[in-house]
């Protein structure tokens, strides 16, 4: 069944310039990897942010399950954007006054919600941060930092996580263990991943790689378009 999908989704900043992206069409299924692989400026990360609803497209809609989500008012799409998508950066984008307890149940605490005191335990373990718990972003290493992000993106158990080249700051070894961990979250918790990546081990261990060439989405069907 399909989780995700997106029908002639297009993205044109400018007047004068090509669409950044072309009538892209996908479809996902619920608990599928994805890779989505191209060249620098292909297109990307523009289509990572409309799947999560945090950038409008032109023209075109995303839907997730029956949901058409740039038909949410604002007030809908950042609950949308809250429950129901993890969403994890290159430069995680953690907020650096805040600990790293706080910075994980930041999606909940904006949310009303309390996290329970033995799932803030067990994550951290998860993570390997448990004796990092009050610390602040700054004092860790990058490995440690995208950690917290992952931590910040799962808190929630939102039904996809949309990772954008979560490994590219990273060494080889750290790479693999953020790989392992939304792994993890994939195959263990069922939640759908799509990761933008450079990396051809990473597309690799995908389920399907979908790419995107000066706009264009190939590979966007599980049948295979590509
Ligand atoms: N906010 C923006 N305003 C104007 N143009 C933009 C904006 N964001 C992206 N673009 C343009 O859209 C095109 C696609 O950019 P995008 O960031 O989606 O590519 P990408 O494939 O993710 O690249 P990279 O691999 O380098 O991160 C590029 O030409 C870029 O300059």
């Amino acid at each position: 069944m399909s989780i995700l999908t997106a029908t002639d989704l297009t993205k044109q900043y400018s007047a004068e310039e090509l669409p950044a992206l072309d009538h892209a069409n996908l479809s996902i299924e619920a608990g599928e990897f994805v890779a989505i692989v191209g060249p620098s400026g292909s297109g990307k990360s523009t289509l990572l942010h409309m799947l999560g609803g945090v950038d409008k497209p032109t023209s075109g809609t995303v839907h997730l399950y029956d949901t058409n989500v740039f038909q949410l008012n604002e007030t809908q799409l950042a609950i949308f954007r809250r429950r129901q998508v993890g969403l994890i950066y290159q430069f995680y984008n953690l907020l650096p006054t805040l600990t790293v307890e706080e910075n994980i149940t930041l999606p909940a605490d904006l949310d009303g919600q309390k996290v329970p005191e033995k799932e803030i335990t067990e994550l951290l373990a998860i993570l390997g941060l448990s004796d990092k718990r009050t610390a602040l972003p700054t004092t860790l290493s990058g490995g440690q930092q995208q950690r917290v992000a992952i931590g910040r993106a799962l808190i929630n158990h939102p039904a996809i996580v949309l990772a954008d080249e979560p490994t590219g700051n990273l060494d080889q070894r750290n790479s693999q263990d953020i790989m392992d961990l939304l792994r993890a979250a994939n195959t263990k918790r069922g939640q759908t991943l799509v990761v933008i990546t450079h990396d051809p081990d990473i597309a690799a261990q995908a389920d399907r790689v979908m790419t995107i060439t000066d706009g264009k989405l190939t590979g966007g069907e599980p049948d295979g378009d590509h």
